[in-house]
């Protein structure tokens, strides 16, 4: 099997006509977590649904590959049945899907005809992960993210990734509105699935999440690409200075992209 691998080079994305990413690039290997921070309204969701295929993003120039193969000549649920997982900022509601289900059908999408998981194999690992995550067992009935609270969808996103165990995980503000436990465990269980077998980009704000979970690159992205990286220590300075140092390193005058 080979090492998961995610590589964007030069990328360009357009919203609207408006350019948002200009020139983005990275390259995530298996075993490797890279942190991408930056100021409000850099880009950061419109490169996680750019990469998922979500029909709003145009992508105007540039290339990403997802283990060696084209991305962008994936289908939308294809990406994802490859090992492409994203958990978004704000998690959709789906009325009449249990949250069971939908986990279910997810993995057994990802799998060959005749090899489905079976439904015990999948009870089991449900309850586990689930007890990982100090996730109530009421959840699983639940319709998909109907009425959970924020926290909760959040905890139920690093859920279907414990579940689902994809090759290369996008993770878009996991952190955003979790109490300080729940924060905990959210890492745990990202922590978990640390390995050769499974590369990771985390979108975030704080870097409270990175104090559980140590990031191998942090990168910081302004005006729609990466302008700076470094190791954890670069996350530590952007706590306790702000983006303003950055900005005078660079010249940037104002960080937000796709204003005119
Ligand atoms: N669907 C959309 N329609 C119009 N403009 C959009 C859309 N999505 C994003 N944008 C614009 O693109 C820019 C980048 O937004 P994006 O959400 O990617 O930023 P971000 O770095 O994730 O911000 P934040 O840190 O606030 O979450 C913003 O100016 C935003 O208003």
């Amino acid at each position: 099997m080979t090492a998961p691998n995610l590589k964007v080079e030069d990328l360009h994305v357009s919203i609207e006509e408006k350019e948002i990413l200009k020139g983005f690039g990275i390259e995530v290997n298996g075993g490797e977590i890279h942190a991408i921070m930056g100021p409000n309204g850099t880009g950061k969701s419109t490169l996680a649904s750019a990469l998922m295929g979500h029909p709003k993003y145009e992508v105007t120039s540039g290339k990403a590959s997802f283990n060696g193969e084209d991305l962008f000549e994936m289908e939308v649920d294809e990406r994802a049945r490859a090992g492409l997982f994203l958990a978004m900022q704000y998690p959709s509601e789906i009325s009449g899907v249990t949250n069971a289900d939908f986990i279910r059908s997810a993995i057994n999408s990802g799998r060959e005809e005749g090899d489905e998981i079976s439904l015990m194999k999948f009870i089991r690992k449900m309850d586990e992960k689930m007890g990982t995550l100090d996730i109530d067992q009421s959840f699983q009935h639940r319709y998909l993210n109907e009425g959970f609270s924020g926290g909760e969808k959040k905890r139920n996103e690093i859920l279907q990734l414990l579940m689902l165990e994809p090759k290369i995980a996008i993770l878009d503000e996991i952190d955003s509105g979790l109490d300080i436990d729940a924060l905990k465990v959210v890492a745990q269980g990202i922590n978990d699935m640390r390995g050769e077998d499974f590369g990771c980009l985390i979108i975030t704000h704080y870097q409270r999440l990175l104090n559980y979970i140590t990031p191998d690159k942090v990168h910081v992205m302004m005006q729609g690409r990466i302008v700076k990286s470094g190791g954890p220590e670069l996350a530590q300075k952007l706590e306790e200075q702000g983006y303003d140092w950055i900005k005078e390193e660079l010249g940037i005058e104002d960080e937000t992209v796709g204003q005119e």
